[in-house]
């Protein structure tokens, strides 16, 4: 339904040329949820504001429905941009204007008659569930009631398509979980199709079911997310299950040691990578080498019959068990840190 076909696009400033995307082509299904992850300054928003024509690409072309947008006539633009909402990180609502008078803007611009506006924004307030606060005013909003406010206002005309640059990053972990579920609501009960830019791997998972990687202008992987963790090594896919090693809690912090001293025992930071199940990991250690461990932390995300993430074990067994534990880790691939002695 939307086919971005090697799209291209430079910024120039003080005489120096950004190449902020480089021949991207990327198929995106009717009612699909993409995910567009990728380092700072990859290119995402370049990408996703390239697809309404709010950033002209330099070559390439946009086929929504059969018809290129970047070779439409103004008046074509404008009418296919009407089909294409967009919500953004900071909402962009008008200070001046009630909730409902936001709600209503495109279909004013858009000359719908008054009884209309009235109806559909109406129906677009309980869509969002702020029926109750269409006579109120942006500041008098929570974060999560805004966003709600901007997603009304970009379902006003009818779109097949929406936008969502970041739309989650301002809000708290509680208010980004409801405003997913309403994204998810809207793709399913309306059937519009949800590009999304996000940092966040819980924002993919709640509710992408395609995901696409953007690295220096270029598109570097796509697939189910699943797929892309399972099969892809590339650097922002890693970097984007791993940010960072596991914090250690202070007891251990504390008492931990950098090398072997008999008496400790190995703390050991295990990655799982979809291919090794944690629940047969940790039965292999107590079946095959009778080795008592201690959990100390776990990061893990399932997803279907697979699981990503992290967990920190102490490996609490003789000194013969725990070497042997820690050699059945390397001779199957399996990426372990040792992190300390304890
Ligand atoms: N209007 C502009 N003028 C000049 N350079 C620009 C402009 N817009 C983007 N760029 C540059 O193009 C590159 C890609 O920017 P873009 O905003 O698309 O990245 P991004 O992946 O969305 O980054 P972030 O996650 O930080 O928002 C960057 O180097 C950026 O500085």
């Amino acid at each position: 339904m939307i086919v971005i076909q090697n799209l291209s696009k430079q910024f120039r400033h003080k005489n120096q040329v950004y190449q902020a995307l480089d021949k991207v082509s990327l198929d995106i299904a009717e009612g699909d949820i993409v995910g567009i992850i990728g380092r700072s300054g990859a290119g995402k928003s370049t990408l996703i504001r390239c697809v309404n024509m709010l950033e002209r690409p330099d070559e390439g072309a946009v086929m929504i429905h059969g018809r290129n947008l970047a070779t439409c006539t103004p008046k074509q633009l404008a009418d296919e941009r009407k089909k294409i909402g967009m919500i953004f990180q900071h909402f962009n609502l008008l200070s001046s204007r009630t909730v409902f008078d936001n709600v209503a803007l495109p279909l004013e611009l858009d000359k719908t008659d008054k009884a209309t506006i009235h109806r559909k924004v109406t129906a677009l307030l309980e869509v969002v569930g702020l029926q109750n606060k269409a006579d109120e005013y942006p500041r008098s909003l929570s974060g999560g009631q805004k966003q709600r406010v901007a997603i009304a206002r970009a379902l006003a005309n009818d779109p097949h398509l929406l936008l969502c640059d970041e739309a989650t990053s301002a809000l708290d972990p509680e208010t980004t979980q409801s405003i997913l579920q309403l994204l998810r609501d809207i793709n399913r009960r309306l059937n519009i199709t949800i590009l999304l830019i996000t940092h966040e791997m819980h924002v993919v998972k709640s509710i992408c079911n395609h995901v696409a990687v953007i690295d220096q202008g270029k598109l570097v992987a796509q697939g189910t997310l699943e797929t892309l963790l399972k099969e892809s090594q590339h650097p922002v896919i890693q970097q984007f299950i791993h940010t960072q090693a596991m914090s250690l809690p202070p007891d251990i912090y504390n008492t931990l040691q950098p090398e072997y001293t008999p008496g400790l025992h190995p703390l050991v930071e295990i990655e799982l990578e979809g291919n090794v199940a944690f629940d047969s990991l940790v039965n292999t250690f107590h079946s095959q080498y009778h080795l008592p461990y201690k959990l100390i932390k776990a990061d893990i995300e399932y997803l279907g019959s697979t699981n990503f993430g992290r967990v920190l074990l102490h490996l609490q067994g003789t000194d013969d068990s725990n070497r042997n534990a820690l050699l059945y880790l390397n001779s199957h691939h399996i990426k372990n840190t040792i992190r300390g002695y304890a």
